[in-house]
């Protein structure tokens, strides 16, 4: 993506409102500020920013509606997830649905080696530790779990779990990880067993390919944490079994290439 976006959004912005570019993806920019979109008093942990872009190759106006769509989705879902008991994920602070931004708290900080808190680099950190060390991972790991297991059991999806859209967060009273879920560009209200199935097989393999060392460890651990978080045995088991058919189409096709 092109400087030419950077600048406007930040004329956008206007020249008093610092921001910090801190990725770039297939569908939005997302920037970091330490400034309220309309209360200076406000600073918390700093805000993100998260901006869609017009596609060029859209016609303009099913690019305009496409957006507006796309930002309208994420923002229901942030409210939604908001008011769902024991889910910790960004507050949605503003949007602009009809330009393609919204403004949402900034979950995590810095690990003691200065990356970036996402489960990805929490897992990367620990990665060549001692096995007395894996206690911490399993910990954060069941937490991580307890999370896809609650939005589930309230039939939402998240629909790109990977370890990079989970962010840890070190509680304010005990000092331990919280995990966060995050980016919900993709994520909504689904009954269906098979979305439910395919979210835990998305996550599972992005562990696979990213952790390899220790994923099966990883996967069992978030399971754990997963399978505490239902209220019904009988939806909890339909989504297993879901789950392990979604995994044996996912080896076919391996094998067929
Ligand atoms: N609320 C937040 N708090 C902290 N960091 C965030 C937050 N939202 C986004 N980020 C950071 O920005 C990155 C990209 O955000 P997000 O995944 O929402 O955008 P995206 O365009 O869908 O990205 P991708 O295409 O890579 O999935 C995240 O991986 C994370 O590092």
């Amino acid at each position: 993506m092109s400087a030419d976006i950077v600048d406007k959004v930040k004329t956008y912005l206007g020249k008093d409102f610092p921001v910090t570019l801190i990725s770039q993806g297939a569908e939005a920019l997302v920037f970091e500020t330490k400034k309220h979109p309309f209360d200076p008093e406000l600073t918390n942990n700093g805000y993100i920013i998260k901006y869609r872009p017009h596609k060029r190759y859209r016609h303009p106006q099913i690019d305009k509606t496409l957006t507006k769509k796309r930002t309208v989705a994420e923002c229901r879902c942030l409210v939604k997830l908001n008011s769902m008991k024991g889910i910790n994920a960004p507050l949605l602070v503003a949007s602009d649905p009809y330009n393609g931004y919204i403004w949402q708290t900034k979950v995590g900080e810095q690990l003691p080696n200065g990356e970036f808190s996402s489960l990805k680099n929490f897992l990367w950190m620990h990665n060549n530790d001692e096995d007395a060390y894996l206690q911490k991972v399993q910990e954060v790991l069941i937490k991580v779990g307890q999370q896809i297991g609650i939005l589930h059991n309230n039939q939402y999806i998240h629909g790109d779990l990977t370890s990079s859209n989970v962010v840890l967060q070190r509680s304010a009273e005990s000092g331990s990880w919280e995990a966060y879920l995050i980016d919900f560009g993709l994520s909504g209200y689904s009954t269906m067993i098979e979305d439910k199935g395919v979210d835990l097989y998305v996550l599972e393999r992005a562990i696979m390919s990213t952790h390899s060392l220790y994923a099966e460890k990883y996967n069992e651990w978030i399971m754990q944490g997963y399978k505490d978080s239902f209220d019904s045995e009988d939806h909890l088991k339909q989504v297993l079994k879901r789950f392990e058919e979604v995994r044996q189409r996912g080896r076919k096709r391996s094998m067929l290439g």
